[in-house]
């Protein structure tokens, strides 16, 4: 992928966030572009860390504390707004700006902190998934949010 994201390219991804259906008012279905991947974006934030001799400073408890700080950074723009409403209705450009930033922040210290505890990410999210679909059953589940403890048979 591409170092550098023009700015055309960045308008279509926020966009992406309000566009709507002309003929029938109902919002599109939301999906992310399929790049940069897991991998790309390790490797980015490796280049960012080796360019600044930054390496010394990363290790990761220091990541999970800044990952930690950037989740705060998330929910300080959630904060005393009540309950919000998918797409974020009535939020400005620059609200949606920055909690993109903040969500950033907080992927790339999780990417990174995987890579520094030597779990391959996206693989683990696969075994994980898998997991989850034999704890929960759609047929058993569905419609409920109960933990599986509370599932009886
Ligand atoms: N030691 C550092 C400092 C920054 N970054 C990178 C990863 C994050 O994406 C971003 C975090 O930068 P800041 O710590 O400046 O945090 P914010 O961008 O959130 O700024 P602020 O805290 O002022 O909102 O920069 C990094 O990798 N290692």
């Amino acid at each position: 992928v591409q170092e550098g994201i023009n700015d055309g390219e960045l308008k279509t991804s926020r966009n992406k966030f309000t566009t709507h259906n002309s003929k029938t008012e109902q919002p599109q279905r939301f999906t992310f572009s399929p790049e940069p991947t897991m991998e790309d974006i390790r490797r980015m934030q490796a280049e960012f860390t080796d360019e600044r001799d930054w390496n010394q400073f990363h290790q990761p408890r220091n990541l999970l504390l800044a990952m930690v700080g950037e989740v705060g950074e998330v929910s300080e723009l959630f904060q005393w707004r009540g309950e919000v409403a998918e797409g974020l209705p009535g939020w400005t450009e620059s609200e949606r700006e920055q909690l993109a930033h903040e969500l950033s922040d907080v992927m790339i210290y999780l990417v990174e902190l995987a890579e520094k505890c030597r779990v391959d990410l996206p693989q683990a999210v696969l075994r994980k998934m898998a997991l989850n679909k034999l704890k929960y059953p759609a047929s058993k589940v569905h419609g409920s949010a109960k933990k599986y403890t509370e599932y009886k048979d």
